[in-house]
């Protein structure tokens, strides 16, 4: 059956994040753990009773449920663990148990899930072709056209084919992706499907387009008609990729799904799509495991670019709380201007950001999507050790609020959005603002307030009002945001200072990540800091999500000094051996170059 979505998030069962299910297990397992001397196999067993829990909650498929828990309770009592590890610098540094375990359980899932190439398999000569199968409403036409959209990124040309001739609406639905990407649709109504395909790819291969993606009808159930239509759709055009997409909201029977077709069709890999309206996300843990076909795409909203490579590490690192910075800074890829991110990311750690910025950075992140994935994303757990209350989170991730801070952003002067000093009482102000000075020459206050002991009284109530007024909302609300926002500017202001004067984050030399780090640790202890960075809700107000300001900064200069700070810790970040292997690169080039500089001084 069709589900249709009204609304981003809808079918969210639950309001977690992706794979909060599973999430949650690991997060009790590592609670369980924090305190303990050691991994003996009583408390490893307690951990992998929580962890089992969620996972077969998840509706991860059992017999991959049992492999798991096999698996990390071997690594972690196999081999004799070494809780007293050597660091960087020689230094004994004690492994807790718990990052121990979550360490194993990341390589466990790792290896559960993957290895996994998400390149296209080529034909060895003229059009490549990509055959679409799946079940009924498992996304497979949205899917076709993110696919075409991102094979036209990278420059190919695409054709799409409508094979599925039994749902006239099917074929409409591809013409009009097809006309939104600019991308030619092959359509016969009427005609038998393997027809179309065989046609369609002797028109494509007299066009010269390097992929085709068939498009194929889908069925409520796995039936024989359908399968015997497939394998003749198959044996004729000779697709090098056949991709079975499946809808992750059908949990357990995905793997029934994927061996029904895999036997079948001997499909090159699966996409699992609506994984942003699903809290559970099983059927990514059992896919590899119990077909040994792996997943080569997410499908992680309805818009055409929300397609995401799979990539094990980056989805065990979501599931454990370690985010993905990688996927992160993919999202980013796709929506920011690189230089223009990192000029905001300097202007915001230089302190001076305004409303105007904080804006555009909303919209940035509205156009990456929704704010439960791109924080699903960050390295929260990592980086504020799995301390975040859950309303923090909630309110961090609710979309709402980001329209909310829009409208009364919106409403403000554009003096007040590039001062918003201007909405406080001049003995709460911090610096006397620019157009002050221009009319009269008042006297700094004695002592400023800091923007984190702003209470409604400092506020010029009429300005306020007009505000509120303008945008539907209340004064408490502008008075929130406008707090918030001073306490997160001066927030910023201080990581850049802590993290070299302002300057640009991607600029500071590696020996200032540990530096770094520890100014964001610092961050993450002081809860006001936390609060103004994720909007908690002090005195009861409607908080910002800070999440834009922070992640937007983060997505300027400041994202990829984080991902290889974060690599350095075990997380993502470029491997030691691709370190090497540049250093080498660099190394071999510098001789050829000194080689070719004394040549030529020779001629
Ligand atoms: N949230 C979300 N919705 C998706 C995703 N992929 C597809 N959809 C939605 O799922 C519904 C069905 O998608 P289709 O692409 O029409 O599915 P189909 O497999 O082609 O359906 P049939 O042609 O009936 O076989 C549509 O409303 C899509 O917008 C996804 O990754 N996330």
């Amino acid at each position: 059956m069709r589900r249709e979505r009204s609304d981003k998030g809808a079918l969210c069962g639950n309001h977690g994040l992706v794979f909060e299910t599973i999430s949650k297990g690991f997060r009790a397992a590592r609670e369980r753990l924090t305190g303990k001397g050691e991994l003996s196999e009583d408390v490893v067993d307690a951990a992998l009773k929580d962890v089992r829990l969620s996972l077969l909650e998840a509706d991860v498929e059992f017999r991959t449920v049992k492999k798991f828990l096999r698996d990390v309770k071997q690594r972690a009592l196999g081999e004799e663990v070494q809780l007293v590890a050597k660091g960087k610098d020689k230094k004994k540094v004690r492994v807790r148990p718990e990052d121990h375990f979550v360490q194993i359980c990341h390589e466990a899932l790792v290896d559960l899930m993957g290895p996994v190439d998400t390149s296209l398999a080529r034909a060895n000569k003229g059009i490549t072709g990509i055959m679409m199968v799946g079940l009924q409403g498992s996304g497979k036409t949205t899917t076709t056209g993110k696919l075409a959209r991102k094979l036209q990124r990278e420059g190919h040309s695409v054709m799409l084919v409508a094979a599925d001739v039994y749902r006239p609406a099917a074929i409409h639905q591809l013409q009009v992706l097809g006309e939104r990407l600019g991308v030619p649709v092959f359509a016969a109504p009427g005609a038998n499907p393997v027809d179309i395909c065989r046609d369609a790819t002797e028109e494509a291969s007299i066009k010269g387009v390097d992929f085709v993606i068939y498009d194929t009808a889908g069925r409520l159930t796995v039936d024989d008609a359908l399968m015997a239509e497939l394998e003749n759709i198959q044996s004729s055009v000779h697709p090098a990729n056949i991709f079975l997409v499946i809808d992750a909201m059908i949990g357990q029977d995905a793997v029934q799904t994927a061996k029904a077709f895999d036997e079948r069709l001997d499909l090159t890999g699966v996409i699992l799509t609506k994984l942003d309206g699903d809290a559970r996300g099983g059927a990514a843990l059992s896919i590899k495991a119990t077909t040994g076909k792996p997943i080569k795409f997410l499908g992680m909203g309805e818009g055409l670019d929300k397609l995401d490579e799979f990539r094990p590490e980056g989805l065990a690192g979501r599931i454990l709380g370690m985010g993905d910075l990688v996927g992160l800074m993919n999202d980013f890829q796709e929506v920011v201007d690189e230089e223009k991110a990192a000029a905001d990311a300097e202007k915001m750690l230089g302190g001076g950001f305004g409303m105007d910025d904080f804006l555009q950075q909303i919209k940035t992140i509205q156009s990456m999507g929704s704010m439960r994935d791109l924080m699903d994303k960050m390295p929260l757990g990592s980086l504020f050790g799995g301390d975040i209350p859950d309303e923090v989170l909630e309110q961090a991730a609710d979309d709402n609020e980001l329209v909310k801070i829009e409208a009364m952003i919106n409403s403000m002067t554009k003096k007040e959005r590039a001062d918003p000093e201007l909405f406080l009482d001049e003995s709460a102000r911090s610096s006397v603002p620019a157009h002050a000075k221009l009319t009269r020459r008042k006297k700094r206050p004695r002592k400023p307030k800091a923007p984190d002991q702003l209470g409604p009284e400092d506020f010029i109530e009429s300005r306020v009002q007009r505000v509120a007024r303008g945008c539907g909302h209340q004064g408490e609300d502008v008075v929130a945001l406008v707090s918030r926002f001073m306490v997160m500017r001066d927030m910023f202001g201080m990581l850049g200072d802590l993290m070299g004067g302002g300057g640009m984050l991607g600029k500071i030399p590696g020996i200032k990540q540990a530096k770094q780090l520890s100014a964001v640790r610092k961050l993450a202890k002081d809860p006001d800091a936390l609060q103004a960075l994720m909007g908690g809700g002090g005195g009861g107000m409607p908080g910002i999500p800070g999440m834009p300001g922070g992640a937007g900064g983060l997505g300027g200069g400041a994202m990829p000094d984080l991902a290889s700070m974060l690599g350095d810790m075990g997380g993502a970040g470029p491997s030691p051996t691709k370190r090497g292997k540049d250093k080498k690169k660099g190394k071999d080039k510098r001789k050829k170059d000194r080689k070719s500089r004394r040549k030529n001084r020779r001629k």
